[in-house]
């Protein structure tokens, strides 16, 4: 026992009544009736215990051991930090228990052979070896006692076991889900198993687990499970999808804290280990994990594999083009033009530009345009509503957010990806390559924050005559997850690829995207100090800076901006200019507590109604997802009666979750988020804030997404030096293989496609199209830029909506 459990009270008594059992963990509220107490001054004759508990009976009498507390509503109640089965004391009364009827086939005449041959110790002695049973009861008999004795006392055996290892009753429960009875051998004898196995255990943790159980430093499953934790932790950091030997080597050491002179051959003899073990793929000295290896070999191959595909109905650009369909009386440039024609006539294809190059306006032609050749097509070759729907138009989206805009845009359904794929919580797909989407047309926006496993896990359940077609601006933050898909596909040449370049917003942000074309290349253009329509900067001193924002923020508050078009954004959590101070700023300013408000608190948070706040996981069952923002629209208390426990409701773009006190853990304000956080996000005033404190962040991709997040203005308040270095310098390159498989000895008919050029490729083995039907064409020509699309692109609704501009913000 340690000194802090010393401390503990004690309750001891009988479980009257369950009165709460969460559904999703072993969290329980009981009412007890109490037997023995250290409290000293408890006189009830019952008292409310909360905790976690495994599969407790009404009836049992238990000890619990924790601590009296005050809850704000609901009075004193004793909050158990652990506690134990009081079994029956004598020979009497365990014989009545063995028979008491939980035990099938377990009568009074059994349970007194039990107890008499094994004594008062009878259950330990179960648990530990059921073959004691043997010649008592027949074997089947003495399966099913173990069973249910293991049901009813295992979990919490091994509740106390993990306590023993420092392990929470939360973790412990997760074990034994996930290893049920193998738990304890595991935790004891197998520790480091959880490495490779269990997500919730860091090294450090189950490296001292270990320690307790006698593992020695150069024990070989130690060495096997630093060198792979070491891995994933470092490829999940730098997102790379392999590391060289220098780099596992040196992670490997820091993990280990222990650098002397045999470390680097116990560590190639453990990567031997792994690599024969099939945990980890050694290919021309590079070293994956197993998992990403393999995602990037099934991206690399579904990707050739389309390239060569000949499509359901092979078209070439110039029939595409006669067939284009340009909303919003655009005039589409060259480029563009090239864009929706190869893209539609290329089995895959990718479409990059920066902001207001009109990547959206490409998707909503590209959808126009297939629809009406899928018309025409189905007209030719008399085909049914069946082939009709089977062409039908899917899009898709890494975020729900940008999901919801281009479903907005184009007025087609559009998800996320994990919803498109009905991938569940596990990591399961219910579409895969055995049972594919369908659909004749993919569309995938926001494409640079792919990451290589989910690409791998979308490309493999796809059919294999659709047309897929990536957009995104690689110059944002890659993917959060390792690989570098977007960037990737570009560079490596062999996918058809058009870049668009020439700006198009008028009006509000176009300044924006001047700023952030020459942050792009690299430097800060010579006006970035000077104050546009729609943009400001605010440099000042480092301690001055959350007064700054405070300013600024007061200044979009009393504008009228609410707090869902105002977001701050910032590269860290920590220090006041980081999220989590930030947070409380605006959440002062724009959402204050009011008196008798009903609020939650949740670790620095309270949170209340009118809250704006970000989902922290992916939680697909409820399809929201990391990433996502929502607004607080009802607190619950239980004492009013409201469901089980005190809750939150969240309101995501029309969707209503209840947040339980439990699960707040899954969200945070929203008021500033990191620029990772933003990614696939658009607001109308982005506030920027860049420090020097956040000097080992700062690079041009992070400064780059961060601005052009910002729809209609933008101000950005910090250090001039830190957007000066963000500006000049280079996102650290990520290690990926994925550019040499896809221009590896793989055979493929494609070939590279320059964005200049117009691909003559995928010529149609026979067309569809007639001749007449060729002439017959509908709109959109090539051409620049007229007096109509200047027109049209002045009223874009956004322009002048605010009536206010940064200036308005200035202190
Ligand atoms: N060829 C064109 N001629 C005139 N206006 C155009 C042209 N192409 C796009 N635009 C206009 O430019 C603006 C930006 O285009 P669009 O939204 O398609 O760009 P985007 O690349 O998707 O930008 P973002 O990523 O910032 O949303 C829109 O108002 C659009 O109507």
């Amino acid at each position: 026992m340690t000194e802090q459990e010393e401390q503990l009270d004690m309750v001891s008594g009988t479980l009257q009544n369950i009165i709460f059992a969460a559904s999703d963990s072993y969290f329980k509220i009981l009412s007890v009736l109490v037997e023995d107490s250290t409290l000293a001054d408890w006189q009830e004759p019952e008292i409310i215990v909360t905790g976690t508990f495994a599969d407790v009976q009404e009836g049992s009498v238990y000890n619990f051991y924790g601590d009296l507390v005050r809850h704000p509503k609901y009075g004193q109640q004793f909050k158990a930090q652990r506690y134990e089965n009081e079994l029956p004391p004598d020979e009497n009364g365990l014989i009545k228990y063995l028979a008491s009827g939980q035990f099938k086939g377990v009568g009074p005449k059994t349970a007194a052979k039990i107890v008499n041959s094994l004594g008062l110790n009878a259950i330990q002695l179960i648990l530990d070896d059921p073959r004691v049973l043997a010649g008592m009861v027949k074997p089947a008999l003495a399966q099913n006692l173990y069973r249910t004795l293991r049901l009813n006392l295992g979990l919490e055996r091994f509740f106390q076991l993990g306590n023993q290892y420092g392990i929470g009753a939360d973790l412990a429960g997760k074990l034994y889900d996930q290893y049920g009875d193998e738990a304890e051998d595991i935790l004891i004898n197998h520790p480091y198993r959880f490495v490779f196995e269990f997500d919730g255990l860091s090294f450090k943790k189950i490296d001292q687990i270990a320690q307790k159980s006698g593992f020695q430093d150069n024990n070989g499953e130690r060495m096997r499970a630093a060198v792979y934790a070491a891995m994933n932790a470092l490829t999940f950091r730098q997102g790379h999808t392999f590391l060289t030997l220098a780099q596992l080597e040196s992670a490997t050491d820091s993990l280990l804290r222990q650098p002397d002179i045999q470390q680097s051959e116990a560590i190639q003899t453990a990567l031997d280990e792994l690599i024969s073990a099939h945990r980890v793929v050694v290919d021309q000295q590079r070293y994956y994990p197993k998992p990403l290896y393999d995602a990037e070999v099934t991206v690399a191959q579904q990707l050739k594999q389309l390239l060569v595909s000949p499509g359901s109905f092979p078209l070439n650009v110039n029939q595409v083009g006669q067939h284009l369909v340009v909303p919003d009386r655009i005039e589409l440039d060259d480029k563009q033009q090239q864009a929706v024609q190869t893209g539609l006539a290329s089995r895959l294809f990718v479409l990059t530009g920066g902001p207001g190059t009109g990547k959206t306006t490409i998707i909503k032609s590209m959808v126009a345009t297939w629809q009406k050749l899928v018309q025409v097509v189905a007209q030719q070759g008399s085909f049914g509503t069946d082939w009709l729907k089977s062409q039908r138009v899917r899009l898709a989206s890494p975020t729900g957010r940008a999901a919801k805009r281009m479903t907005e845009i184009t007025g087609y359904e559009a998800s996320t990806i994990h919803r498109l794929l009905g991938i569940t919580d596990g990591g399961e797909a219910e579409f895969n390559a055995d049972n594919p989407i369908d659909g004749g047309l993919l569309i995938v926006d926001e494409a640079s924050m792919l990451d290589i496993e989910l690409a791998a896990q979308l490309l493999s359940a796809l059919p294999k005559d659709i047309t897929l077609i990536f957009v995104g601006d690689s110059d944002q933050l890659p993917s959060v997850g390792p690989g570098n898909v977007l960037a990737d596909m570009l560079a490596s040449q062999v996918i058809p690829q058009v870049e668009l370049d020439t700006i198009y917003r008028q009006g509000r942000g176009s300044s924006i995207n001047a700023l952030a074309a020459d942050i792009k290349a690299g430097y800060l253009p010579q006006n970035f100090a000077a104050n546009q329509g729609d943009r400001a900067s605010f440099m000042v001193d480092g301690a001055q800076v959350p007064s700054a924002i405070y300013q600024v923020l007061e200044a979009a508050f009393k504008k009228g901006y609410s707090a869902n078009e105002v977001q701050i954004l910032t590269p860290m959590y920590k220090s006041e200019a980081g999220v989590n101070a930030l947070n409380l700023m605006a959440q002062e300013l724009f959402n204050p507590i009011k008196p008798g408000q009903k609020s939650l608190q949740h670790g620095q948070i309270n949170f209340r109604q009118g809250d704006k706040v970000l989902q922290l996981e992916n939680d697909s069952e409820r399809d929201v997802y990391n990433g996502d923002m929502g607004q607080v629209i009802a607190v619950h208390y239980r004492s009013d009666g409201q469901g089980h426990e005190d809750s939150l409701v969240v309101d995501f773009d029309g969707k209503e979750l209840l947040y339980p006190k439990k699960s707040l853990n899954q969200l945070t304000l929203a008021y500033a988020t990191t620029v990772h956080k933003a990614q696939g996000n658009e607001f109308r005033l982005v506030i920027m804030v860049l420090t020097d404190q956040f000097y080992i962040m700062l690079n041009r991709n992070l400064l780059y997404t961060g601005i052009t997040r910002a729809k209609e203005a933008l101000i950005m308040v910090g250090n001039y030096s830190a957007f000066e270095t963000a500006a000049s310098r280079a996102v650290p390159k990520r290690q990926t293989s994925l550019v040499d498989r896809l221009q590896g000895q793989v055979e493929t008919t494609a070939r590279p496609v320059p964005s200049k050029e117009v691909p003559q490729n995928n010529q149609p083995i026979k067309s569809m199209l007639t001749e007449t039907e060729e002439q017959s064409v509908s709109a959109g020509s090539a051409g620049g830029l007229n007096q109509a699309t200047l027109r049209q692109a002045s009223q874009d609704p956004l322009v002048g909506m605010l009536g206010t501009s940064p200036y308005d913000f200035m202190p």
